[in-house]
């Protein structure tokens, strides 16, 4: 096997500011992978690319996966040969989790049923209609008034924000929403944290190292974990089995168990409720709540684009009320600096690993079938073809000189093709409504005796890219200033 180092370009020593390629030890590759040198990550693909082109194998251990660099590259295999590399990445570990359940790690026509039923009934219950936008902003109250409690004193905002984006799945599969002290709902976050964040190896390295979790024990952890929080969701789904009525289905567990009294002995089964349940979790909480994150530390760190965004709303945005998704195209400024936050944080930088269900020609290349294919999508949200300064936070690259919002080919934080980020809607809900909520109400700033200058923008690698620990001052917003 051969290994190949190329040094970071600004010469530090810091192992996260090693560009290290093929097999090095996990950290170093992560490094690579998810830009975590903000000002390295677009070279170190420039040089990978220069040395072996845009799809370039990379060597873990005895796993061998094909890498997709830039966004013509990503775009050229995910959309226009969409089937080819339309499956997900066969994982040891998830397949020993799941059993091939659920959406995002099972194949074949499996997912396919799944992920149809699962979109269906999401668009049921409300995906980009106003009785979610309802539930959602009920919860944006929530978290105001939860705010509001530290009066303008520094905070951690990661489990609150966790926990409200968490209650919008609740209220999706459940038909109703927990209070935040809900024993049921606290007992239900810890299980799952337990299984997302808490378990002795971090779940990235088991995406690299599929072998090394069960060498290390660790899968014996995981797989206690997975059965704990599968006997508890499988209580709370008995308690909504007993109270099924075909004509008042209120949430997404409801109209899966419907299907199951329906369709008995099809896919439509206790395991694929779990593992679907927990894939609206796993996928719909960490990223969404993130990303949330990110946006406020940004605005900390430019309070000048926070008071802009203050100043459209004061302008659209009767007094008092909050921000509704039909405002949206009347607040140009704000949906481009959330789309600028998503670019910018680039918290998917490797997207989920997809495979080939049959041998590709691609580009040239014969891919066999089966071969990991990893999607950079760092490399195309910081494509220097496509951004005028990539990586800089600057929300103009999604203005036109007249202020006007204009999409981007390349802005593609939920991935494309087939696997898809199936979210996307919800998460683009809950990302305005949020963000724009948490904005009208409140003006962030760094608690006292911190500059913006010493915030640090460095992301923590972990299954996503998060902002390191950091408090925020939630200070009321003067109601006088709408006037
Ligand atoms: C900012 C928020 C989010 C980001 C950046 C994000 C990003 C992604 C990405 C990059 C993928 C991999 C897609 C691929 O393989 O091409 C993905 C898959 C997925 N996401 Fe999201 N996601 C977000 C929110 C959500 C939400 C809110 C939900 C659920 C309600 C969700 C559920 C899923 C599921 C189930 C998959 C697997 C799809 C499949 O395999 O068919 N995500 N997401």
């Amino acid at each position: 096997m051969q290994w190949h180092f190329i040094d970071c370009p600004d010469g530090s020593s810091d192992s996260r500011h090693l560009v290290v390629q093929t097999g090095c030890k996990q950290r170093c590759w992560q490094s690579i992978a998810a830009a975590h040198c903000l000002d390295c990550s677009s070279t170190w693909r420039l040089q990978l690319s220069k040395i072996y082109g845009n799809v370039f194998t990379v060597h873990f251990g005895p796993r061998k996966a094909v890498v997709l660099a830039g966004y013509e590259t990503i775009k050229d295999a995910l959309l226009n040969h969409a089937e080819e590399f339309g499956e997900r990445a066969e994982i040891p570990i998830f397949r020993k989790i799941t059993q091939g359940k659920g959406i995002s790690f099972s194949h074949g026509e499996l997912w396919k049923t799944m992920r149809r039923f699962t979109l269906s009934t999401l668009r049921d219950f409300g995906m980009g209609k106003r009785a979610l936008e309802i539930r959602i902003l009920e919860e944006v109250n929530s978290l105001i008034k939860y705010f509001e409690s530290y009066r303008g004193k520094p905070f951690d905002t990661k489990m609150i924000l966790n926990n409200a984006v968490s209650n919008v799945i609740c209220s999706i599969l459940f038909g109703e929403r927990f209070e935040y002290d809900d024993p049921v709902f606290l007992t239900l976050l810890k299980l799952i944290n337990q299984n997302i964040n808490k378990t002795p190896l971090a779940p990235q390295l088991y995406n690299f190292y599929p072998s090394l979790g069960f060498l290390s024990g660790a899968s014996k952890t995981v797989l206690q974990n997975i059965s704990e929080l599968n006997a508890f969701l499988q209580k709370l789904f008995q308690e909504h089995k007993e109270e099924l009525n075909e004509n008042d289905l209120t949430g997404f567990v409801d109209a899966f168990l419907m299907k199951q009294k329906q369709k008995p002995h099809t896919a439509f089964d206790n395991g694929n409720l779990v593992f679907t349940t927990l894939d609206l979790f796993s996928g719909g909480t960490e990223t969404t709540s993130t990303t949330v994150r990110w946006g406020l530390l940004l605005m900390m760190k430019y309070p000048e684009i926070q008071r802009k965004i203050q100043e459209e709303m004061n302008r659209v945005i009767e007094p008092g009320e909050l921000p509704k998704l039909e405002d949206r195209k009347k607040m140009p400024y704000t949906e481009a600096v959330i789309h600028e936050i998503q670019r910018f944080a680039n918290i998917v930088p490797m997207g989920v690993s997809r495979s080939t269900p049959s041998d590709v020609n691609f580009r040239g290349y014969v891919i066999p079938k089966g071969t990991e294919i990893i999607p950079l999508l760092t490399t195309a949200l910081k494509d220097e073809a496509h951004w005028k300064t990539p990586h800089q936070f600057n929300p103009s690259h999604f203005l036109d000189a007249n202020g006007n919002f204009v999409r981007r080919e390349a802005f593609i934080p939920f991935s494309i093709g087939r696997r898809a980020c199936l979210g996307e809607g919800l998460a683009k809900m809950e990302l305005f409504l949020f963000f724009s909520g948490l904005l009208r109400k409140f003006v962030f700033q760094p608690p006292p005796g911190v500059d913006k200058s010493d915030l640090d923008l460095t992301a923590d690698v972990g299954f996503t890219l998060t902002p390191m620990p950091h408090l925020v001052c939630a200070v009321p917003v003067n109601e006088q200033t709408w006037h």
